[in-house]
């Protein structure tokens, strides 16, 4: 699939502050289409609250962030499905003792769109909503090479397919942007190549845009076409992953955070 430099996501002069501390200051970064963007920073850098502020879970208190030129902090909460965006958190937000099919139901919700009666009543149109939802479960735990675990509580999960059953329910409603918090935090050396293989493969296959918070920075590195920085709120590098793992600015920002071996 060809990729451009058109931006998918502007992230424009973005502030947050909570209280007396800021989270983000003045960020401003663009995630082409169909690219990987990484961002990295120590903890507090503002990586979780940017992801909230793209998500709508947070209103930042300046700035603007636009999807396809559109602005998404003016349009209703309501509309926010138009805008393609499925994301994961970092603490795996699944109900355990649901199956894997019925955590990602819960993801297919929007495609449902009838309302509580018609469901509750059996209408036709609302019976044949759900069965198109449910095969586009099964399209997407198929996909994600989940489809014999469909039927499995979450909890009989390992860690490494829990994170699949996320990333399945984060996709089910067709995206364009992917927002991964912390795919990878918990897996072994193996399941993160796994991952990594996974998240170029559904870039490739479905043309996402993907913006990737991450710590394990040899991930970020080898999955990333472009890295952004963060440290305190503020954006500190911006570009190629070589170059931003150069950067002495990040390379001061990660001192003491981890061993050097992670940045060289
Ligand atoms: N809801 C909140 N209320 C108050 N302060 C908050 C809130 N959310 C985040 N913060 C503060 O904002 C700053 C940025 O936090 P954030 O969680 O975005 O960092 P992060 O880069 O995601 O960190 P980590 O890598 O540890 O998840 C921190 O100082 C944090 O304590």
């Amino acid at each position: 699939m060809t990729r451009t430099t058109r931006p998918f996501v502007e992230i424009d002069r973005v502030s947050m502050r909570f209280g007396g501390i800021a989270a983000l200051c003045d960020v401003s970064f663009a995630v082409p289409e169909r690219a990987i963007v990484g961002l990295i920073g120590p903890n507090g850098a503002g990586k979780t609250t940017l992801f909230n502020c793209i998500s709508r879970l947070y209103q930042p208190q300046s700035g603007d962030i636009r999807v396809q030129g559109k602005s998404i902090l003016h349009a209703p909460v309501h509309e926010m499905p138009a805008f393609g965006i499925g994301r994961t958190f970092q603490n795996l937000a699944l109900y355990p003792a649901l199956s894997v099919e019925a955590n990602v139901m819960v993801g297919a919700h929007p495609l449902v769109n009838c309302s509580a009666l018609a469901e509750a009543l059996g209408m036709p149109w609302a019976r044949r909503a759900e069965a198109s939802a449910r095969a586009r479960v099964r399209e997407v735990l198929e996909a994600l090479g989940l489809e014999r675990q469909a039927s499995r509580l979450v909890a009989q999960l390992t860690y490494a397919d829990r994170k699949r059953v996320e990333i399945a329910r984060a996709l089910v409603c067709r995206p364009r942007l992917l927002l991964l918090d912390e795919p990878a935090g918990g897996l072994h050396h193996e399941e993160v190549a796994v991952l990594a293989a996974l998240i170029r493969s559904l870039r490739d296959a479905h043309g996402l845009s993907v913006l990737l918070v991450e710590h394990h920075l040899n991930l970020v590195m080898t999955v990333s076409d472009h890295v952004v920085a963060l440290d305190f709120g503020h954006k500190i590098a911006d570009g190629p992953p070589a170059q931003v793992r150069n950067e002495p600015a990040v390379q001061k920002a990660y001192l003491g955070e981890m061993d050097d071996a992670a940045l060289a």
